[in-house]
């Protein structure tokens, strides 16, 4: 953000007030987003689906791609020391597990070795046909969760944290909290999808898994800025300007055909 005191000495004062204006409503002419809460998240995703007609398909296929994509970025094969480049894909009952198996089927494909552990999945077509599309390229499927740290840190070298997204709340249900007190216990990197699983969206959550890359999609939630990682990158290249500008979400802009942008 700009700093107030900054631009008082060259700013004629009608645009010094727009500029305190614009840096109050969270406008600020500089390019960090802004940041959402968890009503906004929700809202905006309703508007897409509803308004926008988009489908969930099509987001979720766009935004996995991202986490993907992303995590190529900060992770390429050759950086990973072992023989294998193996990694491990945790999704979550909704939507955020769907963009796991959707970024585990881009990372395959990209040349990495998933393996995904999806422990509690909804009864609807879209992740029958998600789940299958990563069965038919031979994605193997963990059905237990490695409960030592060291079989985790010894098998992959990145956990990739598709469990919970915006709609998480409350007390961690089971088999979520066995999980999530695992991956505290890791070495390996996570790469979290959208918000770190088990942090409130708004307040993040201190005791919780602290991930090395954060993909927001869309647009940062408010937990954001508790993020103290490597890698903050932003994805979902999806939103329409008028969308963008309803909600003042001050994107930065996406560099070429970029899908993903690094935020810091
Ligand atoms: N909108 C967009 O632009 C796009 C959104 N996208 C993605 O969607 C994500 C939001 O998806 P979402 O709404 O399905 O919710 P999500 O966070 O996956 O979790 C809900 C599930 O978790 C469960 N659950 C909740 N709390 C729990 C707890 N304490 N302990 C245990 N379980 C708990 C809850 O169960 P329930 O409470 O219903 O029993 C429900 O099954 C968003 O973060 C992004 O990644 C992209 O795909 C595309 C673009
Ligand atoms: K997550």
């Amino acid at each position: 953000a700009v700093r107030a005191g900054s631009v008082r000495g060259s700013c004629p004062s009608r645009e010094w007030s727009l500029l305190i204006r614009e840096i109050r409503t969270g406008s600020a002419m500089d390019n960090s987003p802004r940041y959402m809460s968890q009503e906004e998240a929700q809202a905006v995703d309703e508007e897409l689906f509803n308004e926008y007609k988009f489908s969930v398909d099509q987001l979720m296929e766009l935004a996995g791609l991202s986490c993907a994509v992303a995590i190529t970025k900060a992770y390429p094969v050759s950086s990973f020391t072992s023989n294998f480049p193996t990694v491990l894909v945790v999704c979550g009952p909704g939507n955020n597990g769907g963009d796991g198996l959707v970024c585990a089927r881009h990372l395959k494909l990209f040349g990495y070795l998933p393996a995904i552990h999806y422990p509690k999945r909804p009864n609807k077509t879209l992740f029958d046909n998600l789940t299958t599309q990563c069965q038919k390229m031979d994605i193997a499927f963990l059905s237990e969760f490695p409960q030592e740290p060291k079989l985790i840190d010894g098998a992959y070298n990145l956990v990739v944290d598709a469990i919970f997204g915006f709609s998480f709340k409350g007390a961690v249900r089971e088999p979520f909290g066995n999980i999530l007190s695992l991956l505290k216990r890791i070495t390996i990197p996570i790469a979290s999808v959208d918000i770190p699983s088990g942090w409130d969206v708004e307040k993040g959550n201190a005791e919780g898994i602290q991930p090395d890359m954060l993909i927001s999609l869309t647009a940062p939630k408010q937990s954001a800025v508790h993020f103290t990682g490597r890698y903050h990158f932003l994805g979902g290249r999806f939103v329409p300007l008028a969308l963008e500008k309803k909600y003042k979400l001050n994107l930065p802009p996406y560099p070429g055909t970029e899908c993903v942008q690094k935020l810091s």
